[in-house]
């Protein structure tokens, strides 16, 4: 539809117009053709009428000029004076003609008579006066033979000029005339028509004034003229002769001029009027009779045909109605309405309408399909196109918010596009945009180059991808490390050949790279070169003083105690000690020399500038001395000094491995000197710490070989000699140095952090043990199990305490764990809650060691313990040191107002005994009773000190 509003006008009224434009067509071309045949008809008719009257009128002509002759021939034979013969044959003739002319003359059958002699004189003339040529009548007597003329200059005149014999002589020639008059009259009487002739007038002299004629004449000349001149006023002459009809009084006449035939002179024409009114009322009623005839004819096919079509065309109407239906997608109910046109009367047959209305449901029956195709397709569209946008936002999206830079470049690097990321960290804005190129991103020339290198051979093909990195400045000029991934876009052919560039900003991992490479020369923590950069810059130093006189010493620092910082001030405190300690050793050395870390509390100077060993030990005594001073960090005031070993190239080692581990041995050295000292590499002691090191080594090992073993010592009461306890001591049985003891090994595994997997191992072996041995009837006692100061600073103690009790089946008051006074006192924060626990879950707490340490009698009431452990160094002094006895019995009688127990170790001989029985020991465990005993021996024992009680 256009919109426009169209008039709706009904096939019905179609059809009527277009019959009756056809049929009044029809009609109107039958009428005019049978109008035309019948004008036609009339004016041959009208043509062969005035052909036959001209004729006739010719004709007549042509009859006269016979009378004519046989006047001339017979007025020479009338001579009415032949007696006279005095005078001429031709005066003779003369006289006659002048007696009879008028009687010829009345009776009309000459009008004019010349007579001639020989010589072609005018003898006489009667008549009318006309020029005659005397050629003509000198030939008529020369040759004897008559002349003919018809004359029309001031009227017409026909004669004939014959030669005249008289009295047996040829005399002359005799020339008689006529007017037409005659032949008009004759003609009018035979026809009833009206005739005249019209002479060519001379100039300005006709009566039919525009055309020149001059009326000779006419019959029923007062009516006749008048038609005349109107004719010559409203038409043109014809020279050659013509018809003209005109009206006048309401008939209508027929003016023919036909030129008069024969004239010699002058011109005339002749005049032919015939009222032809009748003639042309008789075309016109034929025509009326058409026209009416036609009309009826029309109006009774068109009433007939809209009878005719009255049903086909409701038909279609209704039809036509009904198609709107599918238009609206009522296809339904369409075939609905349809089917009651099948059912209509066919006794006639089926015709188109029955073709139509099949096809019409097949038409919707196609449509519905189409419809339901279409539905179909249109859901499927939607859901692609919704499939479509979504990946197209989804696109656009990635496109915009991907912290990617996607841009389009020509292969010169004009760029065409550059998304939201990419136009932010370039600068670029819409404007600036179309001017950008790539290439002037690039910082380098040789990027630039490679960069219109590469894309060439994108574009050409020999590359499908090219992968570039690059540094790009943004608008405040902070770097950018970008990885570009370079493709080429598929595009039309003749299209510009394009670019895809998609860069990641990579200025992250470049950094996270930088530093990994920095870190993996230096140490976070002090930002000190690192072990291996060290190692390095130490072979770089060695291979530069190699064959010359020269030395590169290293000086291998460790801070003292710092270990115990760490676990009894924590990590950050000893984190932030470790980088004051750093800054400390850098103010000893020189800008040459350097510092570097090792790990942990390790510090290692390489002394590039050194003249000899002393220079080295001038260092370090200025580091140690730097170390005097305590450090503040946060409100802990610490002390903590180092200990400094020193290796000297080439002296104590051809390469950097070797003089750090050296130096590292002499810094072993320092400590096992006492700390706070340097010392300088010596191969003997090495020797002992490489021994040291190798049990560590094996020490490792030694739980997981099950080579670690427990004796066990009774504890017996001082009144009743009885067992009361027994104290679990570790032994290790090395697979090469035997049975050793565990002042061989415990140090190193507290060292080596060992100690706690190989406390836990015994604490779990003596519970197991102990509860083995209740299990087969052994009296009850105590299992003393010793803790290491780590283990009870370690979060799973109370853990590993239970597990060893809930694995062996012990009851907790089968078990006695043994911590060191020292510890005990100087960490209670540490210490206190844990072992008021387990004393609450009914384990024995017994304080090892007491009187070696920082013991404080006062401080033993606050602290959780149920015994007490003399240690064996006062014990052996008693009999021989009296301190040490009033130390015991101190002890005691203190032990014994807080309600402790006391067991006195190291008890060998009677008098220690006795002593220790004297003064209230209750328990008593030393080699007077028994040294430390494999189970079974110990087993053994109990056995046979059942036996003897
Ligand atoms: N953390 C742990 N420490 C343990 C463990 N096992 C032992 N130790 C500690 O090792 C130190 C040395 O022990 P050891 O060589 O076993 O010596 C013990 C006894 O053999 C010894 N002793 C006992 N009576 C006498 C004696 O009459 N004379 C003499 N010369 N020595 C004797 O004393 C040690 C027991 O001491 P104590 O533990 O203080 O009761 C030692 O300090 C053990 O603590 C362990 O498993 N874990």
């Amino acid at each position: 539809m256009d919109g426009t509003h169209r008039k709706f006008l009904s096939l019905r009224w179609k059809i009527f117009i277009l019959l009756v434009v056809v049929l009044v067509g029809v009609q109107g071309m039958y009428a005019f053709f049978s109008l035309s045949q019948l004008n036609e008809q009339f004016r041959q008719q009208r043509e062969q009428i005035n052909e036959s009257e001209v004729a006739r009128l010719d004709g007549s002509v042509e009859a006269s000029y016979q009378r004519l002759l046989e006047a001339a021939e017979l007025l020479p034979l009338i001579d009415t004076s032949q007696e006279d013969h005095y005078i001429s044959p031709l005066a003779r003739l003369s006289q006659t003609i002048n007696l009879k002319f008028d009687a010829f003359q009345l009776t009309g059958s000459v009008n004019a008579a010349y007579l001639y002699d020989s010589k072609a004189r005018m003898v006489g003339f009667w008549g009318e006066k006309v020029h005659i040529s005397e050629a003509d009548i000198q030939r008529v007597f020369d040759t004897e033979r008559p002349l003919r003329k018809l004359i029309c200059n001031s009227i017409c005149l026909r004669y004939v000029a014959i030669p005249i014999q008289l009295d047996g002589k040829k005399q002359g020639v005799l020339m008689v005339g006529r007017f037409l008059y005659d032949v008009i009259y004759e003609i009018k009487q035979q026809t009833a028509l009206d005739i005249g002739l019209v002479l060519q007038a001379p100039e300005g002299a006709g009566e039919l004034g525009n055309w020149g004629l001059l009326i000779n004449s006419l019959t029923n000349r007062s009516q006749n003229q008048e038609l005349l001149e109107e004719v010559s006023l409203h038409h043109r002459f014809k020279p050659e002769g013509g018809s003209y009809v005109l009206e006048n009084n309401g008939h209508y006449y027929e003016v023919l001029f036909s030129p008069l035939k024969g004239v010699s002179e002058g011109g005339a024409y002749w005049v032919i009027l015939d009222d032809i009114s009748g003639h042309l009322l008789s075309i016109r009623q034929s025509l009326m009779n058409y026209l009416l005839l036609g009309v009826g004819g029309i109006l009774t096919a068109l009433i007939l045909l809209s009878l005719l079509l009255q049903k086909p065309i409701s038909f279609f109407t209704l039809l036509a109605e009904e198609l709107s239906q599918l238009s609206s997608g009522e296809f339904s109910q369409f075939r609905h309405t349809l089917a009651q046109f099948r059912n209509r009367d066919k006794t006639l047959g089926e015709d188109e309408r029955d073709l139509l209305v099949k096809s019409a449901v097949l038409l919707s029956e196609q449509l519905e399909r189409l419809q339901d195709e279409v539905d179909e397709r249109t859901d499927s569209l939607e859901k692609s196109r919704q499939a479509l946008t979504k990946e197209r936002d989804f696109l656009f999206g990635l496109l915009e918010t991907a912290p990617l830079v996607i841009i389009t470049q020509n292969i010169k690097g004009q760029l065409r596009s550059v998304n939201h990321f990419g136009q932010q960290l370039m600068d670029l804005d819409g404007k600036s945009l179309r001017k950008a190129n790539f290439i002037d991103s690039l910082q380098r020339e040789e990027e630039r180059q490679e960069f219109l290198s590469n894309t060439q051979r994108l574009v050409e093909g020999l590359e499908s991808e090219v992968r570039t990195d690059s540094v790009l400045l943004d608008g405040v000029g902070n770097r950018h490390d970008l990885s570009w991934l370079h493709v080429r876009l598929r595009n039309s052919q003749g299209d510009e050949p394009l670019i895809l560039s998609i860069g990641m900003d990579i200025s992250d991992r470049k950094r996270a790279e930088r530093r990994l490479q920095w870190l993996a020369n230096h140490d976070p923590l002090t930002e000190r070169p690192n072990r291996l950069f060290f190692m390095s810059c130490m072979n770089d130093a060695i291979e530069k003083c190699r064959g010359q006189d020269s030395h590169v010493a290293v000086l291998f620092i460790d801070l003292d105690r710092f270990k115990e910082v760490n676990d009894s001030l924590g990590h950050s405190v000893g984190d932030k000690l470790l980088k004051v300690a750093t800054r400390r050793i850098s103010d000893c050395i020189r800008d040459s020399d350097l510092l570097a870390r090792q790990g942990g509390d390790e510090f290692s100077v390489l002394l590039t500038s050194v003249r000899d060993l002393e220079g080295a030990e001038v260092v370090a005594s200025k580091i140690l001395q730097a170390f005097q001073q305590p450090f503040w960090i946060g409100e802990y005031e610490i002390v903590v000094t180092v200990s400094i070993g020193i290796s000297l190239f080439p002296d104590h080692g051809a390469d950097g491995a070797t003089l750090i581990k050296h130096a590292d041995v002499a810094m072993f050295q320092a400590k096992d000197s006492g700390k706070n000292c340097y010392y300088i590499y010596d191969v003997e002691k090495d020797h002992q710490r490489f021994e040291r090191f190798s049990l560590g080594a094996d020490l490792r090992k030694a739980i997981q070989n099950d080579e670690l073993l427990l004796y066990y010592q009774p504890q017996v009461d001082a009144i009743s000699n009885r067992v009361v306890g027994v104290e679990a001591l570790v032994r290790w049985q090395h697979p090469t140095a035997g049975l050793l003891p565990p002042d061989r090994f415990i140090p190193l595994a507290e060292e080596l952090d060992l100690i706690i997997p190989l406390g836990e191992w015994v604490l779990r072996e003596a519970c197991q043990q102990m509860q083995a041995w209740i299990r087969i009837g052994l009296p009850k006692m105590t299992m003393a199990v010793n803790l290491a100061g780590q283990q009870i600073a370690h979060e799973r103690l109370i853990k590993s305490v239970e597990e060893a009790l809930a694995d062996s089946g012990l009851s907790a008051d089968c078990l006695e764990l043994e911590v060191t006074e020292n510890f005990v006192i100087q960490q209670p924060e540490v210490t206190v809650g844990k072992l008021t626990y387990l004393r609450e879950r009914g384990i024995t707490l017994a304080m090892d060691d007491f009187g070696t340490g920082y013991s404080s009698l006062s401080y033993l009431k606050k602290l959780p313990i149920d015994r007490l452990k003399i240690d064996r160094s006062f014990v052996k002094d008693i009999g021989v040191d009296r301190g040490d006895e009033s130390i015991i019995k101190a002890t005691l009688a203190m032990c014994h107002s807080l309600g402790l127990e006391v067991v006195a170790e190291g008890v060998e001989t009677t008098e220690q005994l006795n002593f220790l029985r004297e003064n209230g020991c209750q328990i008593i465990q030393g080699y007077y009773f028994s040294k430390p005993l494999p189970p079974e021996a110990f087993m053994d024992y109990i056995c046979s000190q059942k036996a003897q009680a």
